[in-house]
């Protein structure tokens, strides 16, 4: 049975009149990695603040360990925050930072500095103690902000985009760093961010959120290869989406051609978008490709060409290519079956009724 340590049933949180937290349901698991992804203002930062007793929900319902805590002062949770700037007191030492929640818990000193050796050695900081937070890296100071939230002994770790403020070399240092401690104590992690590479490279579980709500929930595989919708698939990864419609379960139609698709459990006649990866289209002679195009532009990305091609009927086609294409010439695009992702239309309800009316009028016209 799956061990539920954080519990949301339909969370609602209201600023001025406005949802910015749309009656969220979700359980987040012991010991794993989840990522909230999401555009800013989202609702991310909301759900921390309510894991963490910041604020208070204006309904549902928020369980840590099966226990009810809306009503339960964030002091008395088992779960500490990382924020993104840090929020060391620049006037205490390294080991002060670390000690100083320890201390109000007014714990014995030799235990205080048993639990602040111990913290400073996971994340790798033993023997700076003494050094003085202006002293220390961004790298660093992120990792004294981490051991602090570790010394309360947290089942919960939440963290607020911890690494933004980082360069990109150290970014992707402190990416394998967060991970592997996380694997190493075992606690559950919740990081917030709005880099989808950072949130595909880290988590056992992300959810992908806009306006309030979650989109999708599953593992960085499930949500990179089978986005629900056009806003997951635009925010993960890069795309080309174009509309579609589907003939059979597993062939459908798109640009004015039949393609044949891995089975989308959709129904005949049912509008469409079609997903094709950059990185999963070749591009071959026209005679051997499906799809007929012209190359527009390409730029050298260091591990791949990023061609823009287009097709007779305008619509725009990204591939990444390891070969150079000449720009002008005219090019065949190749992808199997199973690299065509069809998605439901639309982002809502009202989206899709109005295609599929649209669709109708037009084949009945
Ligand atoms: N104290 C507040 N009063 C009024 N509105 C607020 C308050 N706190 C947050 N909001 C609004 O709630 C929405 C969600 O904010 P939140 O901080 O959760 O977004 P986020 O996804 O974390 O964004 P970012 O990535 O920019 O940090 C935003 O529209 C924000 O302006």
């Amino acid at each position: 049975m799956p061990n539920n340590i954080i519990h949301f049933h339909e969370v609602r949180k209201v600023y001025d009149d406005v949802a910015v937290l749309k009656d969220v349901s979700f359980e987040i698991e012991q010991g794993k990695f989840y990522t909230l992804l999401g555009p800013s203002g989202c609702g991310k930062t909301t759900i921390l603040r309510l894991i963490a007793g910041f604020i208070e929900a204006d309904a549902g319902d928020i369980r840590l360990e099966g226990k009810r805590v809306n009503d339960i002062p964030a002091n008395q949770r088992k779960v500490n925050t990382v924020f993104q700037d840090y929020a060391l007191f620049p006037h205490l030492n390294v080991f002060d930072n670390v000690a100083f929640g320890l201390s109000l818990k007014k714990l014995p000193k030799s235990q205080i500095a048993e639990k602040v050796r111990n913290v400073l050695k996971m994340v790798q900081l033993s023997g700076f103690e003494s050094r003085e937070i202006s002293e220390m890296s961004g790298g660093q100071k992120q990792r004294v902000a981490i051991a602090r939230a570790l010394a309360n002994e947290p089942e919960v770790l939440l963290l607020d985009e911890p690494l933004s403020a980082l360069d990109l070399k150290l970014r992707t240092d402190m990416q394998y760093e967060l991970r592997e401690l996380q694997k190493r104590l075992g606690i559950t992690f919740i990081f917030v961010t709005h880099d989808q590479e950072e949130a595909l490279a880290m988590s056992d579980e992300i959810f992908v959120m806009n306006k309030g709500e979650i989109i999708q929930s599953g593992t960085p595989v499930d949500i990179y290869d089978e986005p629900i919708n056009r806003f997951v698939a635009d925010f993960i990864g890069e795309s080309n989406i174009v509309d579609g419609i589907m003939l059979e379960d597993n062939l459908v139609e798109f640009v004015g051609k039949k393609f044949e698709c891995a089975d989308s459990g959709m129904r005949t006649n049912e509008p469409v978008e079609v997903v094709l990866r950059p990185e999963d289209i070749q591009i071959t002679s026209v005679a051997k490709g499906k799809l007929k195009v012209t190359v527009d532009t390409q730029l050298f990305r260091g591990v791949h060409y990023e061609i823009i091609c287009f097709d007779a009927d305008g619509n725009e086609w990204m591939i990444h290519s390891t070969r150079k294409a000449k720009e002008g010439e005219e090019v065949g695009l190749f992808f199997e079956p199973e690299d065509i992702h069809v998605m439901r239309f639309g982002e809502t309800e009202e989206e899709f009724d109005a295609r599929l009316e649209s669709y109708d009028d037009g084949q009945e016209g």
